[in-house]
């Protein structure tokens, strides 16, 4: 549920929000190639190691060739993605879409596993493909996030290569994608400045954009591509109008920096997780149960309609005239003669088969009784 909207009037019931405060937090990291995923994985499974209270690691990047720790669930050991590449003659890209669409199809295994240690848990995460395009534009991507955040609470982290975002246009690019993520999933979202040991200054330029849209346009400004009569390109046009847009999505976005590779401000990510936690209970389940008693009571109402249609049909019905076949019931019975005979013709070998259909449809007539024409 995104923080930039307003609230539900609901509150949750107090027994779902009983059930749902014990239980561990869900973290899916979603970044761009390069950016970094697996390395912070690796650093907030050392953190929580040392603070003894290690994670429970799911691990869905199928092509994934080094991790550096060692997830509970691993994708790989359910599907062979070079051997899905080869059998459906699939690119790189296709052969993990596929690869992660057969694992969603047992994801509701990986919960149960999952649910069963939840006593013993405070941290689940979950590190994504490689091609963000591959977790957040799929539809196995929206079920596992949909069923995760169904059942835990959730957060999503997603993270951003600082040195790379620089450039403005990159930076703008980067935070279009955070917001399509953040409207996608309607989860609390943090924007996590990754290699920030990487960039002099660390994230500070980012937060500072975040904070005013000015600082923002004049950076734009000073890289600015002009054309030939010096005005400014229409990349540059757009941007400056993009971060008037974006405004209102930074006033509510959390956002922390970081360096996975030397640990620095790791502990902030985690104050920032359970803010991002407050807001799931606040925010994202409230909407949830709403979603759910609105469809169950939409479930409801249509199956009771089916229901009185089926019992008038009954009643139109009524009890069927004593003596002779009406007019409905010999038109029926020529028909099935005429198909009958048409299938089978003479063949006296098939007469059992046609006694034995002409007695099922006696019995057909006997439970149905169908409006007749008056
Ligand atoms: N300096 C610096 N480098 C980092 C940091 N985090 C990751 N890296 C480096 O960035 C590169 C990519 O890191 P990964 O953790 O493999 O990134 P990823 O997002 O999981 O990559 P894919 O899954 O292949 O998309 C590696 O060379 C890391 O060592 C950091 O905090 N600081």
């Amino acid at each position: 549920m995104s923080s930039s909207e307003p609230g539900p009037s609901t509150v949750p019931s107090a027994a779902l929000l009983d059930e749902a405060s014990k239980k561990p937090t869900v973290i899916i990291t979603i970044g761009m190639a390069g950016s970094g995923k697996t390395t912070f994985v690796q650093r907030l499974n050392s953190h929580l190691h040392a603070s003894g209270t290690p994670p429970y690691i799911i691990n869905l990047d199928p092509a994934v060739t080094h991790m550096p720790f060692e997830a509970n669930i691993d994708i790989r050991d359910t599907v062979d993605y070079a051997q899905v590449m080869k059998q459906y003659r699939l690119g790189p890209n296709g052969g993990i879409m596929t690869s992660l669409n057969l694992f969603t199809t047992k994801f509701d295994q990986v919960l149960s596993l999952v649910e069963k240690r939840a006593d013993e848990l405070q941290h689940v995460v979950l590190d994504t493909p490689g091609q963000i395009e591959i977790f957040t534009w799929s539809a196995s991507g929206a079920i596992i996030t949909d069923a995760v955040a169904s059942t835990f609470p959730t957060v999503v982290a997603y993270i951003v290569d600082t040195p790379r975002c620089a450039a403005p246009a990159t930076f703008m690019s980067n935070m279009l994608y955070a917001c399509s993520i953040l409207y996608k999933t309607r989860l609390p979202l943090l924007v996590v400045f990754n290699k920030t040991d990487a960039h002099p200054g660390g994230h500070a330029f980012a937060e500072e954009w975040m904070r005013d849209f000015e600082a923002f346009q004049a950076a734009l400004a000073s890289s600015a591509h002009r054309d030939a009569d010096g005005e400014p390109t229409y990349m540059n046009s757009l941007m400056n109008s993009m971060s008037l847009v974006l405004d209102e999505f930074y006033s509510h976005l959390k956002s922390v920096g970081v360096s996975a590779l030397t640990g620095d401000s790791i502990g902030d990510f985690f104050e920032a997780v359970k803010g991002a936690r407050e807001e799931y209970f606040k925010e994202y389940l409230p909407e949830l149960e709403r979603v759910t008693k609105e469809r169950d009571a939409k479930l409801a109402e249509k199956q009771s309609d089916s229901l009185s249609r089926f019992m008038s049909d009954l009643a139109v019905s009524g009890p069927q005239p004593a003596a002779g076949p009406s007019w409905n019931e010999e038109m029926e019975e020529e028909d099935e003669e005429e198909e009958t005979d048409d299938i089978y013709g003479d063949d006296p070998r098939l007469l059992d088969i046609r006694r034995a259909q002409k007695a099922k449809a006696g019995e057909r007539d006997s439970e149905f009784r169908w409006p007749r024409p008056g």
